[in-house]
This record gives structure tokens, C-alpha cells and sequence, in this order.
């Protein structure tokens, strides 16, 4: 698989576009790897992960087609996750040359926003799957697995456990340490990659909920390794970062070089 990181910063962006903290002052200095947008992925060009309102300037950042996108997999509706209104871009008229409709999946709230923004055009140019918690679907020629997160109470916030051309993917933000149900079910399972969410610094908790820190996946790593969960070959990416850690992308790397868990920032593609 071929994994595209549109986006790796919590919801404010890094930096902060109305922040003058010391962070965001640092972060617009040095530039390069310290200006991350809204986290979102893509895999095979083909199977996109959230769909903020960043969406189109990090399509054309990095040149990317957006309208080759066939599955979209929604996390949860929070705003820097999900801007439905911008995929009307994608509807007759609007573009030209589309041979597919675009397949919007998520929980019921994705569905029902989904629906109000772009639901009489349901068709040709887009269509909606609502997603069960642990209901495998198939998508083109994708298994995908939505496992339960840890973050909004208000909400059933899905992570996705991707099956695809042999190898899998786990895509894990926004979430604090996993749920009970999740972690049961990830046992047993081989993840060539894992992408997580790394929002906060250390703190010294380790179970963190709502969203991880940088303690959170050096005990999820252990735990993977330990369990046999995360192979040898297999390799956590951390992503979704916050101003509010203070740290820098060079910080972050030099922190999870010693376990081997790589720091995403935008524009990076790997192949696992
Ligand atoms: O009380 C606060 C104030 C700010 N934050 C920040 O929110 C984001 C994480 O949340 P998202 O789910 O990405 O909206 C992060 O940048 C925090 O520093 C907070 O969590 N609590």
C-alpha cells in the first residue's frame, strides 16, 4: 500500500494561524516539516481517510487527483475531520471527467451530515454507507474494519483496520488509549503499519483518553510488540500533533527514534 500523509495536526493546525505562542512563532520560522495541516491520508490514491476543509489546498500541494478518491473513511464529524459541503466540488457540473461515485462511509452522525449536505445528489457522484462498529466492508479491493476510538462521548468515533494487497493498516486517530472491545479484537491481528494519534507531549499517563500523548503510544508500541501485534517489518507513525506540546518536528523524532516509531508530517509517502 502506498500511504500519503495529506495532514498531521490536531484541529487548530501547527501552527495556529491566530496563535502567537512560543510554539507557532518557532514552527512558522523554521517552516518544512513544522507547518502541518488537518490529519488525513490517503492509500493507493485511491482510499482517503477524513476529509477537512484542507482537503482541496493539500490536494493541490502535494498534486494529487482527488477525483480518482473511490472510498472515503470518516472518523467522527468534528469539524477538522469532516467539511462536507467541499466535496459538492465533485458533483455533476461542478467536475468534469468523474466515472465513479465517490463512497462516503462513517458512523450514523457522518451519515446524517453527509446527507444533509450532499444527499440529493446521491448517485452517480456520491454515495453513503453507514458504518456497524467491527462490520467488515469491502471497498474496491479493500477490507476495512471499523473499530471503536476513545474520544468524543457524543459520538461513536470509528478507527479503520485496512486489509489490502496482503498487507494491513491500522488508522488510528482521533482516539485516546483503545477501548476495551478494540483492543480485544486487535489481538491475534499482524498491522504492517500503524498510523496514531500522537496529539500531546509527555504527561506521564499513559492510558490517555480522548486523544493519545506521547506516553500512550510508547505503551501501545510495547504492547503491539510484546503481543506480537506489530511485526518485525511493521512500523507505528505517529501524527495529529498539537502547538500546545511545544515540540518541534525534530523534537518529536529524536524522542521515537530510539523505538523505532517514525513521525509523519505532510507530504510524506511510505509503502508498507
Ligand atoms: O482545553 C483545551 C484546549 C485546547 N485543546 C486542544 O485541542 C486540540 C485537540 O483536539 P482536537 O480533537 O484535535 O480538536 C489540541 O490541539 C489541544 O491542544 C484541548 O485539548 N483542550
Amino acid at each position: 500500500m502506498k500511504i500519503h500523509f495529506l495532514g498531521t495536526a490536531a484541529s487548530e493546525g501547527f501552527p495556529n494561524v491566530f496563535c502567537s505562542c512560543e510554539a507557532c512563532l518557532t514552527a512558522r520560522k523554521l517552516g518544512g516539516k513544522n507547518i502541518r495541516t488537518r490529519a488525513s491520508v490517503i492509500v493507493d490514491d485511491t482510499l482517503k481517510f477524513d476529509y477537512s476543509a484542507d482537503s482541496q489546498m493539500q490536494a493541490l500541494r502535494d498534486g494529487i487527483d482527488l477525483g480518482r478518491i473511490e472510498h472515503l473513511l470518516v472518523t467522527h464529524t468534528h469539524y477538522d475531520h469532516f467539511y462536507p459541503g467541499d466535496l459538492t466540488s465533485r458533483i455533476e457540473g461542478f467536475a468534469h471527467g468523474i466515472e465513479h461515485p465517490l463512497w462516503i462511509h462513517g458512523n450514523d452522525l457522518v451519515m446524517y451530515h453527509a446527507r444533509q449536505a450532499l444527499g440529493k445528489f446521491e448517485g452517480d457522484r456520491v454515495r453513503f454507507n453507514r458504518m456497524k462498529p467491527f462490520q467488515r466492508i469491502a471497498a474496491g479491493s479493500a477490507w476495512v474494519t471499523p473499530l471503536h476510538a476513545d474520544h468524543d462521548p457524543m459520538e461513536t468515533c470509528l478507527l479503520y483496520f485496512v486489509e489490502k494487497d496482503g498487507k494491513t493498516l491500522l488508522y488510528g486517530n482521533d482516539t485516546g488509549w483503545f477501548p476495551e472491545d478494540t483492543w480485544a479484537w486487535l489481538k491475534g491481528k499482524k498491522i504492517d503499519m500503524a498510523i496514531l494519534d500522537c496529539t500531546h507531549e509527555k504527561t506521564g499517563i499513559k492510558q490517555k483518553n480522548y486523544h493519545m500523548n506521547a506516553d500512550t503510544i510508547l505503551e501501545v508500541h510495547d504492547i503491539f510488540v510484546k503481543e506480537q501485534i506489530l511485526g518485525e517489518a511493521g512500523r507505528i507513525y505517529v501524527t495529529h500533533f498539537t502547538h500546545n506540546s511545544t515540540l518541534m518536528h525534530e523534537d518529536w523524532e529524536s524522542m521515537f527514534e530510539p523505538y523505532g516509531i517514525c513521525v509523519a508530517y505532510d507530504g510524506l509517502t511510505v509503502h508498507c
